[in-house]
């Protein structure tokens, strides 16, 4: 006991010291034209805004959307004890700028440090050429053709398996967590075609990733973590090496099933399923450019798992919530999707329907559905990059070198100076031009899927499996909430949502009662 407070009282000594060397010496005020930035209401003398980091994860998105109100496209300055300085922008001219010049504003030491233990030396967290390397090998996953099986093949078995599950649930009337039924979609999705392997939402990986993401999270929310984690990161550590096995495994499975594709290519006919050839891809790509290195095919696979697989099934969450709420927006989808489709009331169960024929240029409406999803709920809501060198924003912030530019995308979706006085509502019409085209919005606009060279890989997949989602759910079913009040995300790099989204099934005017 002696120990440990003796212990306590070096740490908090240690802080003291950190904090005066912070903040009386080092912290440097960061100028625009010259004159000093401003800094956000309830800036405290030597703790800056790090109490507010601290915060639950809805309060800081409620501060970062109240300072956007209040400073608007201003870009301000904030300070974080033990974090470089950093400024917050909000004018999509600065972000534009941030975007283009990937050279100057990089993924940097600050971001790394804090998710390495995380992402390894996977595209999320390289700059450089191991970064070209991951990336190339994506785009050669994420072709034409294999998108093409994706939605054709692949998505259709795996939405239908969904299908048939909330069948059962309807039937029993049960209630079934819709983030679950997503996650498992998605899982299996990710995990044939970039992997060949089977994959579900409840693997011990997926739920130590979960709680890792957290982990990582409360890194960048709390200052001194490499003081508190040592006292309270064993459940931290011990699901890190649940994902650094989860992903040795994918890449030994990969060393088997690349060796038996080989032997199967020379016999393998033109009717050979279209889905077994492309399984795989991803990973045998990566094995390629990483021969020999496998704790590097590892970092990379479990990075595009956790990119690919994640992000969507917590999008597609969020909508169905959001659809729970609007009525006249679900009917409106279904209304789109009978169209498409020409089913008629009472006869769709599912099987019957060709669910790969609901594309975004098909239904439009429930393309933009999604994208208003995206902007009142961004699966990566905030974002981090870090000055290589000096720079200048165009608005004229002058940011030294190693300084840190946060922008949240959760606030800047919700900005009236740039989505207009209804920006808080959820409303699909404002993706459309009046002849019912997609409107379209810049990265730096709508920074849902990142910009520049460094834009998401998966925007493209990510629409095409969202749309075909969402038009076979609003179809067939009826959804009704089986919670009461507001739903909140959890704590995580992404956007899940705490204690998913339990709901009670009904067949839609178009689905088949059970
Ligand atoms: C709604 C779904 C998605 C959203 C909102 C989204 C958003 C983003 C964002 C914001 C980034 C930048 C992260 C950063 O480095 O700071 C990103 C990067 C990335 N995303 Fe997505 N993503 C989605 C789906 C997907 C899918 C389906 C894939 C497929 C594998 C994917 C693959 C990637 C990859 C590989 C990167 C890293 C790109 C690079 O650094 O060059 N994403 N995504």
């Amino acid at each position: 006991m002696a120990l440990l407070e003796g212990s306590g009282l070096a740490w908090l000594g240690l802080l003291g010291v950190l904090l005066c060397y912070q903040f009386i010496l080092r912290a440097p005020t960061i100028r625009r034209n010259g004159v000093p930035l401003r800094k956000p209401p309830n800036t405290l003398p030597i703790a800056g805004n790090g109490i507010l980091f601290l915060q639950a994860r809805q309060k800081l998105f409620s501060w970062f959307v109240k300072c956007e109100k209040q400073f608007g496209d201003e870009t301000f300055q904030i300070s974080v004890p033990t974090l470089p300085p950093g400024v917050v922008i909000n004018d999509p001219k600065n972000l534009e700028y941030v975007f283009k010049n990937e050279g100057v504003f990089s993924k940097g030491d600050f971001f790394k440090r804090l998710s390495r233990d995380l992402f390894g030396n996977g595209i999320i967290n390289v700059d450089g050429e191991l970064w070209k390397a991951q990336r190339k090998a994506g785009l050669a996953f994420l072709n034409t053709s294999n998108l093409r099986v994706l939605t054709d093949v692949a998505l259709p078995r795996y939405l239908g398996q969904a299908v048939k599950h909330l069948n059962e649930k309807m039937h029993d009337e049960s209630v079934v967590d819709l983030q679950m039924v997503f996650h498992e979609i998605t899982s299996q999705l990710m995990g044939k075609m970039a992997y060949d392997m089977e994959m579900h939402a409840d693997d011990d990986f997926t739920v130590a990733f979960d709680y890792a993401s957290g982990a990582t999270t409360e890194r960048f929310q709390n200052p001194l973590w490499f003081v508190t984690e040592p006292f309270t990161g064993s459940q931290f550590k011990k699901a890190l090496n649940t994902i650094r096995t989860f992903g040795l495994e994918i890449v030994e499975n990969a060393a088997k099933t690349h060796d038996k594709s080989q032997d199967m290519s020379s016999t393998s006919d033109s009717n050979s399923d279209r889905l077994d050839e492309v399984s795989g891809s991803l990973i045998h790509s990566l094995l390629e450019v990483f021969a020999g290195d496998q704790k590097m095919v590892s970092d990379a696979a479990l990075n595009y798992l956790s990119a690919g697989r994640d992000t969507v099934a917590q999008a597609l969450t969020w909508c169905i919530y959001l659809l729970m709420q609007h009525k006249r927006v679900a009917d409106r989808i279904r209304e789109e999707v009978v169209a498409a489709s020409g089913v008629s009331p009472r006869a769709a169960s599912g099987d019957e329907i060709n669910t790969a024929a609901f594309t975004p240029v098909s239904l439009p409406y429930t393309t933009a559905t999604f994208y208003e999803t995206l902007r009142l709920y961004p699966p990566i809501p905030f974002e981090i990059k870090q000055c290589e060198k000096a720079s200048t924003l165009p608005d004229g912030t002058h940011l030294p070198e190693k300084s840190i530019v946060f922008w949240c995308t959760w606030a800047m979706n919700r900005s009236k100076i740039h989505w207009g006085d209804d920006a808080d509502s959820f409303r699909p019409e404002r993706w459309l031009t009046e002849d019912g085209k997609l409107v379209t919005k810049s990265a730096a606009e709508f920074p849902v899927f990142n910009g520049g060279p460094r834009l998401c890989l998966g925007k493209r997949m990510a629409e095409l499996l969202a749309v075909q989602v969402i038009a076979t759910m609003v179809l067939l079913f009826d959804f009704t909430p089986a919670y009461r009040g507001e739903r909140v995300s959890k704590s995580s790099l992404t956007l899940p949502m705490k204690d998913g989204l339990p709901c009670l099934v009904r067949p839609s005017r178009y689905g088949t009662p059970s």
